[in-house]
């Protein structure tokens, strides 16, 4: 007798299960929002330019993840601030993980190749990654805060909003050391108390507390192990921003920005940039 294995002349055989209408009730569609979200690219170019739809496909998904990167971030800063420090890693684990994959996509758009660009780089105009709010208050929860940043949003809308909230609210960086202070190691009081607003610059005096930690891992597992969990996700963040330089170098070399800037030039310097510098200076202090 032969088996029935649901497949027929190389087809699927659908279940009876299987539900078909969805006049009454929640489809995939539905619950997504597709219609929105497909109808949601507007390539400029015309005769539309097949690579257009790449580059603005790159950016979308992009910004949806930055979307939930700013959510895990606050939640992560959240659960440091209720002392726990278990859920904050996780948070922080999911924020590595997209960046790495994020890291990992620029592969797509390298297949970009410079003359295709130029073919439709002029109907970007002045629009340019360097507006992207989602972007900035991803750089402002960690750290990298900027405030003549706030002049690229007009008061009073969404975008904004979104800046200016994380560019005034502590920082992931500010709500752990809160929380190791409460655990019972001496944050000193002036970094507790610093302007939050203020990007962050390395505090000498925050590196003893490191080494106590790094010195003695199995008396301070939890710090410890969120100490690693932030360099990590500053890794991986770096990579992202590597990335994108060498995709932006082999696309269109040193050509200013559309959003104004040397371009190359200009994004290398955020290669400088170190979001949590105390810990790697406890590192050089190690022996
Ligand atoms: C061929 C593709 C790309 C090129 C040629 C390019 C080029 C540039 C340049 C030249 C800048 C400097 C600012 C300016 O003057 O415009 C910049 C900034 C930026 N781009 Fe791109 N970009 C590309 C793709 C992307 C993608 C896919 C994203 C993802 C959202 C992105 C996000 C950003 C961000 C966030 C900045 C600001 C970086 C900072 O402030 O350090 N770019 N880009
Ligand atoms: N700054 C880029 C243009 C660009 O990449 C871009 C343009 C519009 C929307 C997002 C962009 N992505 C990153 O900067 C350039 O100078 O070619």
């Amino acid at each position: 007798m032969e088996q029935d294995t649901g497949v027929e002349n190389g087809e699927r055989r659908l279940e009876e299960g299987v539900r078909t209408d969805f006049t009454a009730a929640m489809s995939y569609a539905d619950y997504l929002g597709l219609d929105t979200l497909l109808a949601s690219q507007h390539p400029l170019s015309e005769p539309v330019h097949p690579d257009e739809m790449l580059f603005i496909i790159q950016h979308q998904t992009t910004e949806l993840w930055f979307k939930l990167i700013i959510q895990e971030l606050s939640g992560a800063r959240d659960f440091f601030d209720a002392d726990n420090n278990e859920r904050a890693r996780k948070s922080i684990a999911r924020v590595k993980h997209i960046m790495r994959t994020l890291a990992e996509q620029w592969s797509v758009l390298a297949t970009l190749t410079p003359s295709e660009y130029a073919e439709f780089r002029g109907v970007l105009g002045s629009a340019s990654g360097f507006q992207s709010a989602q972007y900035r208050a991803v750089e402002f929860l960690l750290g990298n805060k900027n405030t003549s940043m706030l002049r690229l949003y007009a008061e009073g809308t969404p975008e904004r909003e979104l800046v200016e909230g994380a560019l005034r609210s502590p920082t992931v960086y500010d709500a752990f050391l809160r929380a190791l202070d409460r655990s019972g190691l001496a944050v000193p009081q002036s970094i507790l108390e610093r302007d939050v607003s203020q990007a962050w610059v390395e505090h000498p005096e925050l590196t003893g507390v490191f080494e106590q930690i790094y010195r003695d891992p199995a008396a301070h597992w939890e710090a410890y192990a969120t100490c690693e969990d932030l360099v990590d996700l500053e890794d991986a963040f770096q990579f992202w921003r590597f990335r994108h330089l060498r995709t932006v170098q082999r696309t269109i070399g040193f050509k200013t920005g559309t959003g104004g800037s040397t371009g190359v030039d200009f994004l290398k310097r955020a290669l400088e940039l170190t979001f949590f510098p105390e810990l790697i200076t406890v590192r050089t202090h190690l022996k």
